[in-house]
């Protein structure tokens, strides 16, 4: 039925006077969040030389990635993007534009195709069933699990990038490893410095004319880790360059073999070239490595808080699975309640709390407020999943709220955006989700899980320390004994 009166587009609205604001402190989205309580859903500050607008519902955040997507699909040049992004030729970071339309265009139809997330699936299963085997010779011990999650998803994701781990681990016989010019803890410094160095507020972004003092040296670390990186990607095409010329009618088998070949394709729409492929590689393994690992820490440290949530999904788990094998991933679908502690550990602890910064092509008009070029955008999904106008008892983490919901993590539903939605959306969300998924399915149907003697679990904090990922300030200690017979570990 036709709306009587056509709908006119509404004026220009006055933007509520915020002022400039110093987000060098407290965590700049719960600042922004008690902003936005204040000031409403749109709002838009100074931060230095730019004006930003932070947008802090399902609403407004559909307004910048669906309606007006096109108009906010850009990234603001940082120095993250020069410095750690081989000068933005990565996806992340690249602005709008064919460039980065043919990146997207190779992680979709190359990369991350239903096929080839597929063929790598053995890949998965094998360095589950090594973490596991890991957790539990670990038996009766403390564990700092984060340690051991970012070992799981760094190996997956190595070995589905660059092909093979390419570290070398503590206790293993280096001879097997003479191929890794980096020790495992060595690599996780080098993702972990780089993933602080894409999220941090850099003054010199900010505050052009200030940029060369690098008041805060970050310019300088950025440096830094992209020559040890660098160092790094070397020594891996070196190695895939090697081999594919030995070979006669080679087949690339890992991702950066798929991208070293594009990289001679002259017939592509974008020429690709060396720096896109080592932008890629580390887009790739930034990406895929802390998101994931991140977020399985803070499901489990929210099931540790309640552990009548552990008995719920242990039940689920029992009953659909039984205590003779491992969860596959063709099993998810039968498995409802770990599915919704998954979006439940997502509406609370986005991993990307304010997305990635978006930037707006043109002036636009956003629901009455004008918007222009040059602005940056940010979504505070952490706002959005705590916002008491979209969910009951925000602050409970209770996965029954999702239990016979469609509401899915996908993109489509704006309350709940932890892979963002529309052009800029996270590409690598299948595979985020498969790893997220089986791992969690695993670990409560591997073990049983309790906190350390002295943490009890009221007394377990959840503070959060701000990034690109947002993780926890205190690392999750547990104790693990095994739920399966022996022999399955
Ligand atoms: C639980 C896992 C993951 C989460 C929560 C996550 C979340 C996100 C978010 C929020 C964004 C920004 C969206 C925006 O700017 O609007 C993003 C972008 C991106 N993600 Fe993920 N991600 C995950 C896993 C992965 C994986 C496995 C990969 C690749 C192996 C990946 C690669 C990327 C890339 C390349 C972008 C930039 C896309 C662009 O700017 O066009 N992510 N991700």
């Amino acid at each position: 039925q036709k709306h009587p009166h056509p709908k006119l587009p509404p004026g220009p609205k006055a933007w509520p006077i915020i002022g400039n604001l110093n987000l060098i402190g407290p965590l700049p989205h719960q600042s922004l969040h008690k902003l936005s309580q204040k000031f409403g859903p749109i709002m838009q500050l100074k931060f230095g030389s730019y004006r930003v607008v932070v947008a802090s519902s399902a609403e407004m955040a559909k307004q910048f990635l669906k309606t007006n997507d096109h108009i906010f699909a850009s990234r603001p040049q940082t120095a993250a993007g020069k410095y750690t992004a081989y000068n933005c030729k990565d996806v992340t970071w690249a602005p709008y534009g064919p460039y980065w339309r043919q990146g997207r265009k190779i992680y979709l139809t190359e990369l991350f195709s239903s096929k080839r997330l597929e063929s790598y699936q053995h890949i998965r299963v094998e360095e589950r069933r090594e973490f596991m085997s890991r957790l539990n010779d670990l038996s009766g011990k403390h564990i700092v699990l984060k340690e051991h999650l970012s070992r799981l998803t760094l190996s997956v994701i190595s070995r589905i990038v660059l092909g093979k781990k390419y570290f070398s681990t503590p206790g293993h016989d280096q001879s097997k490893y003479e191929h890794s010019i980096v020790t495992l803890k060595e690599f996780q410094d080098i993702l972990d410095e780089l993933f602080l160095l894409n999220g941090v507020l850099n003054i010199g972004d900010w505050i052009p004319w200030l940029d060369f003092l690098d008041l805060q040296g970050y310019v300088k670390r950025m440096k830094a880790v992209t020559k040890r990186l660098d160092r790094f990607h070397d020594h891996v095409f070196d190695e895939h360059r090697a081999q594919r010329e030995t070979q006669k009618d080679f087949v690339p088998k890992d991702m950066v073999d798929l991208l070293l070949q594009l990289a001679d394709d002259p017939n592509l729409d974008v020429n690709i070239d060396n720096d896109s492929v080592k932008g890629f590689t580390k887009d790739l393994i930034g990406g895929g490595t802390d998101t994931s690992a991140n977020t399985l820490e803070w499901a489990m440290s929210e099931l540790l808080k309640q552990p009548h949530l552990i008995a719920k999904a242990t039940e689920e788990l029992d009953r659909v699975i039984g205590r003779e094998r491992w969860v596959e991933e063709k099993d998810i679908p039968q498995l409802p309640f770990i599915d919704a502690i998954m979006k439940e550990t997502m509406r609370l602890h986005p991993v990307a709390v304010l997305l990635a910064p978006h930037f707006a092509l043109a002036d636009c008009n956003v629901l009455g407020y004008d918007i222009s070029k040059g602005t940056i955008i940010l979504i505070n999904t952490w706002s959005m999943g705590r916002d008491p106008s979209v969910w009951n008892s925000p602050g409970e983490f209770c996965p029954e709220r999702f239990l016979g919901k469609t509401i899915d993590v996908k993109g489509q539903n704006f309350e709940l955006l932890p892979f963002g939605s529309g052009r800029r959306m996270c590409p690598g969300y299948t595979l985020g989700l498969k790893m997220v998924q089986s791992n969690l399915a695993n670990m409560l149907h591997g073990f049983n899980w309790r906190l350390t003697d002295n943490m009890k679990p009221k007394d377990l904090s959840m503070d959060e320390v701000f990034g690109l990922a947002t993780h926890r300030k205190f690392p999750l200690v547990v104790m693990v004994e095994p739920r399966l017979p022996l022999h399955l570990y």
